[in-house]
């Protein structure tokens, strides 16, 4: 399934404009990173699409139909969603936290479970851990918990708000990686919410680099991005500039290595 928001803006009620006419289109399959820093309307334009948030003007369309046109229930259950601290239930089991959806939608208990433990060794969890609390869990195993209760639906849209920002570094990483294996194989259409440069480039199809009130500083692929940045503005955000991004090659024992600006070896080209 794919999105569109078509010349979408958002002035909430006490006047602040998060988004200023916003157009984008997310084909099916894909993933559209947004990034920009604090308060530039990410999570607004997210919500749009599961009608969290309504735009004040312009439409966003799932495969052409506009999602006012659709019951509220049922697209919220329909879409897959990640928010920033997982927001699991706390008084439920891992399993039952996955499967709460499902069971909702009518899939009875028992099934929901059994597939719920699937899920959880699909994200890369040890399924015994189903029966454990959400606070017996580290904040990396909370956060895939949260993958698989937004899978738990088979939705084909997922919505993901800053899905690794509580963890740190090293397991963020290795959640990215997850991810971008799952959907390699399970090619939903995705959009990811991240104030991290690099997650957008590691997990976004498309990167759209916005600035305060929602307004596009840039949309590309993240090639086009990093090889041609619009302006001062993203070649700052994406720090262009950076020594890290300034690769080189250089020649050890025959092999092609890759050295950053600073001279650290980065990788071997194949
Ligand atoms: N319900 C609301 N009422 C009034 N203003 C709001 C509301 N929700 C968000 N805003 C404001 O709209 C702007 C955009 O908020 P939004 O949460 O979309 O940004 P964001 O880019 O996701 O930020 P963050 O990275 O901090 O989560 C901000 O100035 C925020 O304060």
């Amino acid at each position: 399934m794919g999105i569109e928001f078509r010349g979408v803006s958002k002035t909430y009620a006490d006047g602040t404009v998060a988004v200023t006419d916003f157009s984008c289109t997310v084909p099916s399959h894909s993933t559209l990173a947004l990034v920009g820093s604090s308060g530039s309307g990410k999570t607004t334009l997210m919500r749009m699409v599961n009608r969290m948030v309504d735009p004040s003007a312009g439409t966003v369309l799932i495969d052409e139909r506009d999602v006012r046109e659709l019951d509220k229930v049922a697209l919220r259950r329909s879409i897959g969603y990640v928010p920033q601290a997982g927001g699991l239930l706390p008084h439920r089991r891992v399993v039952d936290n996955v499967a709460t959806v499902p069971v909702l939608t009518g899939t009875s208990r028992r099934t929901a479970r059994a597939d719920a433990l699937d899920l959880l060794a699909r994200v890369g969890l040890d399924p015994a851990l189903g029966r454990r609390f959400p606070s017996q869990l580290s904040g990396g195993q909370q956060q895939r918990v949260a993958v698989a209760r937004a899978l738990a639906a088979d939705p084909h849209i997922l919505l993901m708000d800053e899905p690794f920002g509580a963890v740190d570094p090293i397991v963020r990483r290795d959640l990215q990686d997850q991810l971008a294996e799952l959907q390699a194989e399970l090619g939903k259409t995705i959009v990811l919410v991240t104030h991290d440069i690099d997650e957008a480039f590691r997990l976004g199809d498309q990167v759209v680099i916005l600035r305060t009130g929602g307004v596009v500083a840039q949309t590309g692929t993240p090639q086009q991005i990093l090889a041609e940045p619009a302006d001062d503005f993203v070649r700052d955000f994406v720090g262009a500039d950076r020594a890290e991004r300034r690769l080189t090659t250089t020649e050890v024992d025959g092999r092609r290595i890759v050295v950053d600006g600073d001279g650290r070896p980065v990788g071997v080209l194949a």
